[in-house]
């Protein structure tokens, strides 16, 4: 693979028959961080959608993760989600189980059979993301802030050259999303994964600068200036 993680050109995408976005051109590369950025209903969510396979591409072209968006049989969607970290606003964790019973339910769905290897890997998130000794809590017994690690862990399972983040610090105090935020620019600088992070937290933005694409008037402004 390239180092283009995600390659999209002359893309209109769609929610049913409304046109979203058109003629959308983006390039992400290894280990860059990107922001999305955009008024309420522009299309920031439609974008990541059709990044991770939920929004069929009909028109242009797009490779993710060296999946082509266009040609991919709808069957391979559960590969390219394996490939690729997802983390939303929202944590979406399992409240019936434990953090380690949470990751362990994403590697057996993703082909994963080995108990030793999936706690070593589990083992592996846990500290990457700063939560070593958390594993055996509830989501219930934890705050948003550590919830939203365990979302960011799980997001890593799969070791992903990409991470989409939909407001991963939408739910969180100002303190808090700092905390996210190192994180996740940890992650991008330390272990080369690209993430393309949409968020209306512009103050988020001016404290840790990056690229930003901006959603407006149906296209996709690239290093877009945007005010507070
Ligand atoms: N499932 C759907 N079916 C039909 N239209 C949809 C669907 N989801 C979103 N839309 C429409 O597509 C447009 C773009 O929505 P999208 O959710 O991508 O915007 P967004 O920029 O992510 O908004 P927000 O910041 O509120 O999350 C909106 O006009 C919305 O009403």
């Amino acid at each position: 693979m390239s180092d283009k993680i995600v390659e999209i050109t002359n893309a209109n995408i769609y929610q049913g028959d409304n046109l979203v976005l058109e003629d959308v051109n983006v390039t992400v590369n290894k280990g860059e961080f990107v922001y999305l950025v955009g008024k309420t209903g522009t299309g920031k969510s439609s974008l990541l959608k059709t990044l991770y396979g939920d929004l069929q591409l009909k028109q242009g072209n797009g490779t993710v993760v060296g999946f082509n968006l266009k040609e991919m049989d709808w069957k391979k969607v559960p590969f390219l989600r394996r490939n690729l970290g997802v983390v939303f606003q929202d944590f979406q964790l399992l409240t019936d189980r434990n953090v380690n019973d949470n990751l362990k339910f994403v590697l057996r769905a993703t082909g994963w059979k080995d108990e030793k290897l999936m706690d070593e890997k589990i083992a592996d998130v846990l500290d990457k993301v700063g939560l070593k000794s958390k594993g055996f809590k509830m989501p219930f017994e934890m705050s948003g802030g550590e919830q939203q690690r365990v979302d960011i862990a799980r997001a890593l399972l799969n070791s992903p050259k990409l991470i989409l983040a939909d407001e991963p610090t939408g739910n969180l105090d100002p303190e808090t999303s700092d905390e996210i935020m190192q994180l996740l620019f940890h992650i991008c600088r330390d272990y080369g994964t690209a993430i393309i992070m949409a968020t209306h937290d512009y103050i988020v933005i001016s404290k840790y600068p990056a690229r930003t694409l901006k959603t407006e008037r149906g296209r996709v402004e690239d290093n877009a200036t945007i005010s507070i």
